[in-house]
């Protein structure tokens, strides 16, 4: 059975949310899901799930969640190599924000492709100021992603 690992990124729990409205998602179609609420470096390369999955919103200006920094710091600090890592992206944020618009998401996504990982789809963005409830969008595109590789 493939192996989903759900890393979750949040400050209020929306991201969380998203996580939770997913999971049944990838279960139906089959895969084996675990959510992980204070992602570490372990949990994401030991052992490697066949699909990472991102849920992560932005706080401060463009910055991690608290809950995240595990992670993202080891990310910076080690550089491990993450060859043969496949991950999605869900980005979680506000446009009032500007130029930090997703900004989290953003830099995770390119320390993970610099680190030698593999994203198999585009990034979703999510725009708390045009849709309040991010599964409207997060749910559709998991939706999208699992008809796309059944
Ligand atoms: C204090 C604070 C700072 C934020 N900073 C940003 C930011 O820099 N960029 C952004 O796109 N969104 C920012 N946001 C918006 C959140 O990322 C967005 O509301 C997200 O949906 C919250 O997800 P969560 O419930 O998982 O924490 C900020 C929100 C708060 C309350």
């Amino acid at each position: 059975m493939p192996d989903v690992g759900i890393y979750v990124a949040t400050v209020y729990g929306g991201a969380l949310d998203v996580a939770e409205q997913i999971a049944p998602l990838f279960e139906s179609a089959g895969y084996g899901v675990e959510i992980h609420e204070t992602p570490t470096l372990e949990k994401l390369v030991d052992p490697r799930p066949d699909l990472a999955l991102f849920c992560i919103s932005t706080t401060g200006r463009g910055d991690y969640p608290g809950n995240f920094t595990g992670l993202s710091s080891a990310l910076e600090q080690q550089r491990p190599s993450l060859q043969g890592l496949q991950y999605a992206l869900i980005a979680m944020g506000d446009s009032s924000y500007e130029e930090s618009f997703c900004g989290a998401g953003r830099k995770l996504d390119e320390l993970l492709t610099a680190l030698g990982a593999s994203r198999v789809s585009e990034r979703l963005e999510v725009d708390a100021s045009e849709t309040p409830m991010a599964d409207d969008a997060a749910l559709p595109w998991a939706e999208q992603w699992l008809e796309a590789h059944s």
